[in-house]
């Protein structure tokens, strides 16, 4: 399971706003639909390598795509045969069809397979889930090869609706843009290794896809403070921000400070008694500010967060402690790193998609937050959204959503815009993740 890095995501309206652009700018939307069914020829070509192809035709645009695959697949002398789901509704594919010259077999329980299936039945106009006997139809396809045409059938493009498509792709062929479901759970997945066939259209990148993680190395001007300063605040269970501020060294900040901690898990963190917070919270120096880990709500966390809220500086708030400085955030430089669970407590109010969920939290409370799991989002107040799918499922372990706070801070410490800041530590963690693999436990984040 993979997407491309740095890639456009485009919701289904913001798709069509952006081939009404194309075509108003001379790229008629039939050309669009000529350069989609290309590509879905050309790599349906490379996946059947000369077995036969099966090209499955729904009513709409998608099985347009569909028809102009086939005629592109004959053409270049593939055995390919079609089998539609219902004649074509729209003018476009209508036109499609009609190019296609080769016979069009019912979509029925009893048609013959092929050994690669390209699924052009539904794509980003799927308004209801698929009824039950076309998903039992499509099953039976389970275990052939699969070419999903923009999105796997059944899926809801915009993420928003856990519709589970019945034929999970082994590639996806995504049209013009991601889609949000190419990215999040539940339909990811079912999309097996997401392609791009970016047909011309100029997709907006206010949402993309993760950028690849380049680490900045320091050079001779670099010093301890202007790599960045971190405090990290520590509350009764001091192993969790310990975790966090050997993080922050790790992930590039060049002097970190664990506040209320008697040790920390390198000696290069400076370890102290919690006496000193507010001195710490004082320095000029300061360049990011960690409370949340290992510290559960109540009021010496309140008192805490207050204290971090008041001095200014940037602020990487984790866990109970979101909750506890939400209401008081206005205006302030900050990155929150819920999981699904802190997202709701804090943000009970919002629905849709994981993506209009982080989106609408972050313009609410006007920090970037970063919505953990496996399909983590990191979003800003004005609108950017990067989204991490596939990430590193052996992230799933305690003590990494530390490791990633610390990160944060460091990523903020060095003077990056806490938006770049929070996708540089999600990719960091990543990154971090996917050297170590099997067996990962949160400590290995930290050590070399
Ligand atoms: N965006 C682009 O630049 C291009 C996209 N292309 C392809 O077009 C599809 C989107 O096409 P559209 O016609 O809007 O929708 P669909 O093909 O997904 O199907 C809509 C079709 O299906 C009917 N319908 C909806 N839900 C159901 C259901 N559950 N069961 C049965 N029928 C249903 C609906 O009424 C419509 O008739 C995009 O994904 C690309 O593949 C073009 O190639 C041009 C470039
Ligand atoms: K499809």
């Amino acid at each position: 399971m993979s997407v491309p890095a740095d890639a456009p995501i485009l919701t289904s309206e913001a798709m069509r706003a952006a081939e009404a652009l194309c075509a108003a700018g001379g790229t008629s939307l039939a050309e669009l639909m000529e350069r989609a069914g290309a590509a879905a020829a050309d790599l349906a070509w490379r996946m059947a390598a000369g077995a036969p192809v099966l090209v499955l035709c729904g009513p709409g645009n998608n099985g347009g795509d569909g028809y102009v695959a086939a005629r592109r697949l004959a053409e270049r002398g593939a055995s390919v045969r079609v089998a539609a789901l219902a004649e074509p509704k729209t003018d476009l594919a209508r036109a499609a069809r009609a190019r296609w010259t080769g016979g069009v077999e019912a979509l029925t329980d009893e048609m013959a397979p092929a050994p690669l299936i390209a699924d052009a039945l539904f794509g980003v106009g799927l308004t209801r889930p698929l009824g039950d006997e076309l998903a039992e139809r499509l099953r039976r396809f389970a275990g052939r090869r699969v070419l999903a045409v923009d999105v796997p059938s059944g899926v809801d493009a915009d993420g928003g609706r856990d519709w589970t498509p019945p034929l999970p792709a082994d590639i996806t062929l995504a049209l013009g843009a991601l889609k949000p479901a190419h990215v999040l759970l539940p339909a990811a997945p079912y999309c097996g290794r997401t392609l791009l066939a970016g047909i011309g259209i100029a997709a907006d990148r206010g949402m993309t896809t993760l950028p690849r993680f380049v680490g900045e190395a320091p050079d001779a001007s670099t010093h301890k403070f202007s790599r960045g300063m971190v405090l990290v605040r520590a509350g009764p269970m001091p192993g969790a921000a310990g975790l966090a501020a050997a993080a922050a060294l790790r992930a590039g900040a060049g002097y970190v400070v664990l506040s209320g901690a008697a040790r920390a898990p390198f000696s290069a963190v400076i370890a102290e008694d919690g006496e000193g917070y507010a001195g710490r919270l004082d320095d000029a120096r300061l360049g990011a500010v960690v409370v949340g880990p290992g510290y559960p709500a109540g009021a010496a966390l309140d008192r805490d967060v207050k204290a971090a809220l008041a001095s200014g500086k940037p602020l990487v708030l984790d866990a109970a402690a979101i909750a506890s400085a939400l209401p008081k955030l206005g205006g302030m430089t900050a990155i929150l790193t819920p999981h699904e669970g802190e997202f709701a407590r804090a943000f009970p109010d919002f629905g849709g998609s994981k993506i209009e969920r982080a989106r609408a939290a972050a313009e609410q409370s006007g920090a970037v937050v970063i919505c953990k799991g496996a399909d983590t989002i990191v979003a800003a107040p004005d609108g950017r959204v990067a989204a991490a799918w596939p990430g590193c499922p052996w992230l799933a372990t305690a003590g990494t959503g530390d490791v990633l706070a610390g990160a944060c801070g460091a990523m903020l410490a060095h003077g990056r815009d806490p938006f770049d800041a929070a996708v540089a530590a999600v990719g960091w963690h990543i990154v971090r993740a996917q050297a170590i693999g099997p067996g990962l436990v949160a400590d290995d984040l930290i050590r070399d």
